[in-house]
């Protein structure tokens, strides 16, 4: 028996005097894709782990099928029909599929504890039902992201999970694995499963929605249907009207301060990550990094940082040599720098926003003076930038982990964007960004521009190169498969990130 209708009633949730979710109703009935939409920090998350019995709610009730029910813990709403899949996968990566799903089943959520033989037969029958393609003896560390992803989603359907919670699902997919996830979600409402679906991308809500619960600053706003257009949808989470693209004026390029020459970065198994790439970004430009997660994205930029190893060629900024320089003096010589992982490289959880918005300079003026740091310049300052970059926390003394995904990122582009650079470097600047949040980063990284700053951008997100760029390199294998103009057709733009050379040529061996 599943789960035919689930209900939130009243649903409030505190986190000290904060409240995170606000009387909030909501009803997600059998077989349908309801999405939660709003703006970061609105409290769908928090919502969503009140769901799954990993917060207790200060007010309110859950209903399934019309009974309330009190969770505890996860393992209560597992054995109600509830799976949860988290944007970072609980998978432990030596381990096999079938031994991943197998791992911490509860014999109550399913009525037994399965076997591994048992397990792999059900991912099996899983995975042809509905076009998975996963191997149960597949080691999880040698599987792609999105085939990790549905590791996990099998997880929850073998324990017979009714209603799927899917947060952000999308943020960490490739745009081919995203509408392949997409397929999947169609096909397990088609046989029954209800999915709460959480994305900022308007265009995948529209695609799979069959409502949308629109949330702001812990409330619902109300309802929309799937027809709504992008614009209509983006005002009502944000509460004003919103521009959905820039309109930026064309670039001013002056001198080239930034030359990157040669550059490869081989890895431990002796081949070239990064091979051979060379470019320049001239002050006052943006440079977008295009291609496909995994192309050597990370270690271009990690070898310009000076955090690789075993880097040959050259980085010249101002006419320094940067290669071969510690990190420390890479970030002295001007450079800012967004990393794509904020919570790896970006942020200190436990520090305070405060702390994060000064983790490069809390030991230079104003904010300290000889070696005694000046409390009231920092909160000074985190004031301002909290106000500019609209970031939604609690207090300037919030611990920067605790904030929302979207926020945590705002903090790390408010940081890097508030002192002099000579260069400015973001991978992915606006993952986990709302609509409303992402039209202010942009402008904000197009205002850098033209103020005299090379700017050079790392996206997956092809909407966000257009927009942003100037000119554009496409990252295929290591390589650069070409440097185009800004305004060269999409479909080129595809064809360059899959290795087609933009005269057409293959560039691949
Ligand atoms: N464990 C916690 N302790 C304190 N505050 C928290 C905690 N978890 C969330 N919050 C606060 O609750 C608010 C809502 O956060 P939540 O993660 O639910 O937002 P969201 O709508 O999912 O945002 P995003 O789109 O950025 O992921 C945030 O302002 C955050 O600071």
């Amino acid at each position: 028996m599943g789960v035919v209708k689930l209900e939130l009633k009243g649903i409030s949730k505190a986190f000290g005097t904060f409240y995170a979710n606000q009387d909030i109703d909501l009803v997600v009935e059998s077989g349908q894709i309801h999405c939660l939409l709003g703006e970061n920090g609105a409290g769908k998350s928090t919502l969503m782990n009140v769901l799954y019995g990993l917060y207790e709610p200060t007010a309110g009730q859950i209903l399934v099928d019309d009974k309330p029910v009190n969770f505890r813990g996860p393992g209560d709403a597992m054995a109600a029909g509830i799976g949860m899949v988290h944007q970072h996968f609980m998978l432990v990566p030596v381990f096999t599929v079938a031994e991943n799903v197998a791992l911490g089943a509860e014999p109550t959520s399913f009525g037994g504890v399965l076997s591994i033989e048992e397990t792999r037969k059900k991912i099996r029958e899983i995975s042809d039902k509905y076009g998975f393609d996963v191997d149960p003896d597949a080691l999880v560390e040698d599987l792609p992201v999105g085939v990790q992803q549905r590791v996990e989603i099998i997880k929850a359907l073998v324990r017979q999970a009714k209603v799927l919670i899917l947060d952000e699902p999308t943020a960490v997919l490739t745009p081919q694995e995203t509408d392949e996830l997409l397929d999947i979600m169609r096909q397990l409402k088609a046989g029954g499963t209800s999915i709460v679906f959480i994305s900022h991308k308007l265009r995948e809500v529209k695609a799979v929605s069959d409502v949308i619960t629109v949330v702001r600053r812990g409330k619902v706003v109300g309802d929309a249907p799937p027809t709504a257009s992008a614009t209509e949808l983006a005002s009502m989470m944000v509460g004003r009207p919103v521009s959905l693209s820039l309109n930026k004026a064309a670039a001013q390029p002056k001198e080239t301060t930034f030359v990157v020459e040669n550059l490869t970065v081989r890895a431990a198994n002796g081949t070239n990550v990064v091979d051979g790439i060379s470019f320049d970004i001239a002050q006052g430009e943006i440079l977008a990094i295009a291609g496909v997660q995994g192309n050597g994205q990370t270690e271009l930029t990690e070898a310009i940082l000076g955090i690789q190893e075993h880097v040959t060629g050259s980085v010249v900024l101002d006419g320094k040599q940067l290669l071969g320089l510690p990190v420390k003096d890479v970030l002295r010589s001007g450079v800012g720098f967004v990393p794509e992982d904020r919570t790896v490289d970006g942020l200190v959880g436990p520090f305070s926003v405060a702390e994060n918005l000064v983790l490069d300079l809390y030991d230079q003026a104003p904010f300290a003076s000889g070696i005694s740091m000046k409390p009231a310049k920092v909160a000074e300052h985190a004031k301002a930038k909290i106000e500019e970059f609209d970031i939604r926390t609690p207090s300037a003394g919030s611990a920067a982990g605790t904030l929302s995904g979207g926020n945590q990122q705002k903090v790390v582009m408010a940081r890097e964007l508030s002192r002099p650079l000579r260069l400015f470097i973001a991978s992915q600047p606006t993952r986990g960004v709302d609509v409303g949040s992402i039209e202010f980063l942009h402008k904000r990284i197009v205002a850098e521009r033209d103020v005299g700053t090379p700017v050079m951008i790392v996206s997956t997100e092809l909407d966000e190169v257009i927009e942003l760029a100037d000119r554009i390199a496409v990252l295929y294998k290591g390589k650069l498969v070409g440097i185009v103009p800004a305004g060269t057709p999409r479909d080129t733009l595809g064809l360059m990130m899959a290795g087609v050379g933009p005269e057409g040529g293959s560039d691949d061996q």
